[in-house]
């Protein structure tokens, strides 16, 4: 096994950069540089000098000795001024060290899945954690990655096995008389699971939103104020507005941290009839996004003229609230008045809807889930028909039991390896 390095820290000017070695020789390769013997496991302040002896920068040198560290290999990290230059040099001289190479992306957790450290799940909760730019985005990571997911697999996984040993009772002793009808609880114990599976994957899709970000499209007559508000809500000039209707053609997109949730503003060309070919090509990009959004909000005094379906959660403001006499259920964005209510009731109605979820979080879960889910319905449908088919419930059983296998990464995910890894950033 190669010893591998990377800078673990982001690039560039900070007060501290830390340099991860992995494998066999990450200890030795760490001794050479401060040329000193080094504890198996603890922190020392040493001086990392070049193999010439040259000095190269003072730094907290910390140990951790297999298998108890990230990857379960022998690890050292090395922390030293957070210089470009001082970086390079380290890493140089670890370049040049035999049997020392570079970490590909993601190969330091690579490592620490094939060591039984972590799970598939919790591979995947690490890459959303280290994307996490909001609250929810965080708190979601984190439940992935403490293993919640995999915890419940293997809940379901000995149910199901127990059910599996029940029926497979019952075919070694067919030719005996057996003491209880086993059905019943076999039973119950696959529908406890397919309960669970098909809450579990409902929840999916709320989950990749709370990942990638929900969509929230400001939609209305030309010149109602859309980019105004847009920018207003940003903060910030994201959008070109001017007093020609027909101003916006493209849809402009704004990310946002709103209230801790993740959401991607769209701002889209005013709704309306035109003979202009480029104005058209707009607004049927306007509404095929909104239709699209996760949520709409009709900036109009009458949604019905916009030839865009409102449904019930989606919220109308009247534009231009200042130039108004009556400004209930208005807003500006000239102004900012009811900017602050349109936040909170966007956050509100997108908050309830991300509460709404389980633990899973991707298509791949969805996918793993269902699978399960569809094998233990066959189960269940044959083992109405009576103990002489009792091997075939069983053995859909078993194909259930490998799907929850492949959630967590216990099997057949080879070829999925390098999609997730290659997700991730180098140095972790
Ligand atoms: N008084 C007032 N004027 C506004 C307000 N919002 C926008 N305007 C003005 O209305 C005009 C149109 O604003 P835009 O933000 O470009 O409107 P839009 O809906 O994006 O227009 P299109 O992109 O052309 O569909 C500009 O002259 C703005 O200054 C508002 O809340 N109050
Ligand atoms: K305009
Ligand atoms: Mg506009």
């Amino acid at each position: 096994m190669d010893t591998i390095f990377a800078l673990a820290s982001a690039q560039g000017k900070a007060g501290v950069a830390v340099i991860r070695l992995s494998g066999p020789l990450a200890h030795s390769a760490a001794a050479n540089l401060t040329g000193s013997v080094l504890p198996p496991r603890g922190m020392r302040v040493r001086t990392l000098h070049a193999g010439d002896g040259s000095r190269l920068d003072d730094g907290l040198v910390l140990t951790f000795r297999a298998p108890a560290s990230f990857t379960g290999e022998d690890v050292a990290e090395l922390q030293i001024h957070g210089s470009t230059a001082a970086v390079n040099v380290v890493m140089q001289c670890l370049s040049e060290a035999d049997g020392l190479r570079l970490a590909e992306p993601g190969e330091f957790t690579r490592r620490a899945l094939e060591n039984g450290k972590m799970d598939l799940t919790q591979v995947e909760g690490l890459a959303d954690l280290i994307d996490a730019e909001t609250e929810a985005q965080r708190k979601q990571a984190q439940t992935i990655l403490a293993g919640e997911l995999g915890t419940l697999a293997e809940r379901w996984r000995r149910d199901l096995i127990r059910a599996a040993s029940l029926l497979e009772a019952v075919i070694d002793f067919a030719d005996e008389e057996v003491p209880t009808d086993v059905t019943p609880e076999v039973r119950d114990l696959v529908t406890g699971v397919m309960q669970d599976l098909q809450r579990e994957a409902e929840g999916v899709q709320i989950a990749e939103r709370i990942r990638t970000g929900f969509e929230v499209a400001i939609v209305g007559l030309p010149n109602a104020g859309k980019s105004t508000l847009l920018n207003a809500l940003a903060g910030r000039k994201a959008a070109i507005t001017s007093e020609y209707a027909g101003t916006t053609r493209d849809v402009i997109e704004v990310r946002m941290d709103l209230a801790g949730l993740p959401v991607t503003l769209l701002d889209t060309a005013g709704l309306r009839e035109t003979e202009d070919y480029v104005e058209n090509l707009g607004i049927e990009l306007a509404r095929k996004r909104a239709e699209d959004a996760d949520l709409r909000v009709f900036l109009t005094e009458n949604p019905s003229e916009l030839g865009v379906s409102m449904l019930s959660e989606d919220i109308q403001v009247l534009p231009k609230s200042d130039l108004r006499e009556d400004t209930e259920g208005g807003i500006s964005g000239k102004t900012g008045q009811g900017i602050d209510h349109l936040i909170n009731h966007i956050s509100r109605v997108l908050g309830v809807r991300s509460t709404s979820h389980g633990i899973a979080t991707r298509e791949r879960h969805r996918v793993a889930l269902n699978n399960a889910n569809t094998s233990l319905a066959s189960a269940l449908a044959v083992l109405e028909s009576g103990p002489d088919l009792y091997d075939i419930a069983a053995e859909e059983m078993r194909t259930a039991i490998r799907a929850l296998e492949a959630l967590v990464g216990r099997i057949g995910v080879e070829d999925l390896l390098d999609e997730i890894f290659s997700s991730f950033c180098l140095g972790k």
